[in-house]
């Protein structure tokens, strides 16, 4: 399928449905908040998967796998952290023709899977720090609009859950995910996020406190959690009677956390990078980085074009990088061209006579359009800086976006103006719950209600007196706040 129908600026949800298709990474599904990942979008999985997993293996992590489902007593264990979440679990009733003693759940998340375990593999001082990481599916039937990789009823995650002896390991760790998180999203994806503390409204029930990396969608003015980490304390060992025998022969509680990002990410990206001839992608996540296209004409040699492309594929591969060539015959070289462009590839390298002759190729990038010509010689440490350099422009532009959209306020009316405005907003706030819900309240509506994003770690300035914007009372602290996702 060639060409958008719909553009970014006008109409932006069908703008990514088509792109989401177009750019091959998305079936749709005969089941609403179902989608089929096709290859172009795990191959960015796989990439964003071998990076986190290596990470968090320097960090101790250990690979488990807990089942899919779970019983609805062991489920119900934790009853105030998930008596919300009760509409969105997905039970299975019987099996063939018959019922099931007792229905089983899909797990929505794993904390009542694993910690019964946690609490028989933990015994003593010996047995901590546990650090367990799972990589796979898990099921929430949600009813608000679904949305391919951001808000599906099935979605491919990280869980990693882990056990301490003490608060300030736990505290650590807390931190060196959500920097991992960090550079998921601005060392691959090319998204800026703001690190912060979730409010105690918006955090994790279950937990302590919530930590997490806030994105922002310039062109909804919605922010979007890009990924989590909690510290929940010894809430759970509580629980779940998590303990353990320090070394004077004490018993005591571990200390818990527990950290995700989803396939959410990939959504991100496409939203933040995407422009009117689909998907771009930064180079550290592109399955394809270059392709090359063979340019014949009439009389040419297209055996020595077609030769020149496999050695130039031939040696970027051998230096690192992931090319391919498209040599396909039934294709014009214009249709290749919106092709690749439509699945966002970083480059594109086309040879034809004239390139031939002066052994030389044309590098178009994806990013900005701009066209060069480069000696043959000197191909991989062109296309080396070239890539460097794309990856770097989209998370500048991107940042630049996202800055341009951030509107600090003072007063009630700008904030609702801002809202309005589709900004993201900075506000003094007293950091009052009950202020929290004062504001979702007040600013309910088709739209969706406001709320707290993030207390960003990277405080501005907050000047003695300055009061907050919604109550009037004496601000604690400066916080995003706008619609979400
Ligand atoms: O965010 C993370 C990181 C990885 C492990 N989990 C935590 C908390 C998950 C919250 N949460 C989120 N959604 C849920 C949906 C549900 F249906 C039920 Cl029963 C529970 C939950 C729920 O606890
Ligand atoms: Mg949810």
């Amino acid at each position: 399928k060639l060409g958008m129908a719909y553009k970014k600026d006008d109409n932006f949800g069908e703008w990514y449905s088509e792109v989401v298709v177009n750019s091959e990474m998305i079936e749709y599904y005969d089941i609403s908040g179902c989608y089929i990942l096709r290859p172009w979008a795990m191959e960015i999985w796989e990439l964003l998967k071998e990076f986190f997993d290596a990470e968090i293996k320097k960090l101790k992590l250990k690979p488990y796998y807990f089942p899919l489902f779970v019983t609805e007593n062991v489920l119900q264990k934790e009853k105030d952290h998930i008596e919300g979440f009760a509409p969105e679990v997905a039970w299975v009733t019987k099996s063939g023709k018959s019922d099931l003693e007792a229905p089983i759940a899909i797990r929505p998340t794993s904390e009542t899977v694993m910690y019964p375990y946690f609490s028989k593999w933990i015994r003593s001082h010996r047995d901590l720090p546990l650090r367990c990481n799972q990589w796979c599916n898990v099921v929430r039937w949600e009813f608000s609009n679904p949305t391919p990789f951001i808000r599906s009823r099935e979605f491919l995650w990280q869980e990693g859950h882990t056990a301490f002896a003490t608060k300030e390991e736990a505290d650590e760790e807390v931190l060196q995910i959500l920097e991992l998180y960090r550079r998921i999203y601005e060392e691959f994806l090319a998204v800026p996020v703001s690190k912060g503390r979730k409010s105690e409204m918006e955090k994790f029930a279950g937990g302590l406190y919530t930590t997490s990396v806030e994105a922002f969608v310039p062109n909804t003015g919605r922010g979007i959690q890009g990924a989590t980490s909690h510290c929940l304390g010894q809430n759970f060992a509580k629980m779940f009677d998590i303990t353990f025998e320090n070394e004077k022969g004490a018993r005591e509680m571990v200390w818990q956390n527990s950290w995700a990002y989803t396939t959410r990410s990939i959504g991100v990206m496409v939203m933040t990078h995407g422009d009117d001839k689909g998907l771009v992608l930064p180079p550290r996540v592109a399955p394809i980085q270059v392709i090359v296209i063979p340019v014949p004409y009439k009389d040419a040699d297209t055996t020595a074009i077609k030769g020149a492309c496999e050695s130039a594929v031939y040696t970027l591969n051998e230096s690192g990088f992931r090319a391919d060539l498209d040599t396909r015959e039934n294709y014009s070289p214009g249709w290749k061209y919106s092709h690749w462009e439509m699945k966002g590839v970083p480059l594109r390298i086309e040879i034809g006579p004239k390139d031939l002759a002066n052994q030389q190729v044309r590098v178009v990038r994806r990013d900005n359009g701009a066209k060069v010509d480069i000696p043959v010689a000197n191909l991989v440490e062109e296309v080396k800086a070239l890539l460097d350099d794309i990856q770097a422009n989209l998370l500048k532009a991107a940042k630049e976006k996202r800055d341009a959209c951030i509107e600090v306020i003072h007063t009630w009316d700008e904030f609702t103006t801002a809202l309005n405005n589709k900004r993201l907003i900075l506000a003094p706030w007293c950091d009052e719950e009950e202020v929290e819900k004062d504001v979702k309240a007040r600013t309910k509506g088709d739209l969706g209600a406001a709320k707290t994003l993030c207390t960003p770690f990277d405080q501005p300035e907050l000047p003695e007196g300055t009061l907050c914007f919604a109550s009037g009372k004496p601000a604690k602290k400066w916080s995003f706040w706008g619609r979400s996702y």
